[in-house]
């Protein structure tokens, strides 16, 4: 592993750090943020998992989640959200390929030899994380933004066990009925819907859904509402009593705006769940 970056930040360290993944078969870049009590002892994690576009920059820099985190002393991980390079396949549109791994394995070729972020977020990153850094194994928790909070819910849900709460801003909820989910699942994992199910949020609800809390906030005003289709979670939350919450936030947009001003509700939601 390579330090690119650490700059202090809020009493702790905010790090940019390279390696060589497995899952991915290419060097991956991922952000870290350690309170300062990780100088001190091993400290809970948080994930957060980006949209479309996003390297692990995006929410690094305007997420604004370092304080907060600090505040309750979480550790905070920023992945890249896809392989990148120039033997990696891609697509000259900026929802397929690099940038949009929607976190899936892919089975179908170009993409299957490099976009395994399943893999990835699950096994791989973890392995780099835990060996490297005061982080508590036993404590985790998942949130993300659009893509990625379609990548958090369905993380969280195949993952029992693993993250002691899950959240979401403006998520893709419903993919399989959803330009934002058809399109990628057909070139990712190819025209058999049955092996799409494990990575649509609203079906998952459906068998078997979260072991815990759910906190989800959508912009009203979301230029790509129609693509989250929040109202499928919604109804499938209901029908399945999944505890939780999905709050319809009036007059906010997709954007980092939206996602900086609900931040710290999220992040005292993961803490609260992290201590228990
Ligand atoms: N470029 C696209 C829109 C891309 C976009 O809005 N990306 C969002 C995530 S969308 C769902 O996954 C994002 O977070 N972008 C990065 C940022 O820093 O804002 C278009 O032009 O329509």
């Amino acid at each position: 592993m390579e330090t690119i970056s650490e700059n202090r930040c809020f009493g702790g360290v905010q790090g940019v750090y390279r390696h060589p993944s497995k899952a991915t078969g290419c060097d991956m870049t991922f952000g870290l943020f350690l309170p300062a009590e990780a100088a001190l002892h091993p400290v809970p994690l948080l994930w957060y998992l980006s949209g479309l576009t996003c390297t692990h920059e995006n929410a690094m820099t305007k997420a604004g989640l370092q304080a907060h985190a600090a505040a309750h002393g979480l550790a905070v991980v920023f992945p890249d959200t896809s392989p990148r390079g120039d033997g990696v396949a891609d697509d000259p549109a900026y929802d397929l390929g690099q940038g949009a791994g929607f976190y899936v394995n892919a089975t179908q070729a170009p993409w299957a030899p490099h976009f395994r972020m399943w893999d990835y977020i699950a096994d791989d990153l973890p392995r780099v994380l835990f060996a490297n850094f005061a982080l508590e194994e036993d404590r985790q928790a998942i949130t993300g933004h659009s893509m990625g909070g379609h990548g958090a819910l369905t993380m969280a849900m195949g993952l029992q066990d693993r993250f002691a709460s899950v959240s979401a801003f403006s998520p893709i909820t419903n993919p399989t009925a959803s330009d934002w989910g058809r399109k990628q699942f057909t070139a990712y994992l190819g025209p058999d819907e049955s092996t799409w199910r494990a990575h649509d949020a609203t079906l998952l609800l459906q068998t078997g859904g979260f072991d815990g809390e759910m906190l989800i906030d959508q912009g009203s005003a979301d230029q790509f509402l129609d693509l989250l289709r929040p109202e499928a979670l919604a109804h499938a939350m209901a029908a399945t009593r999944q505890p939780g919450l999905l709050r319809m936030q009036k007059g906010y947009d997709h954007s980092y705006f939206f996602i900086s001003t609900f931040a710290g509700d999220h992040v005292a939601f993961h803490a609260q769940a992290l201590s228990r």
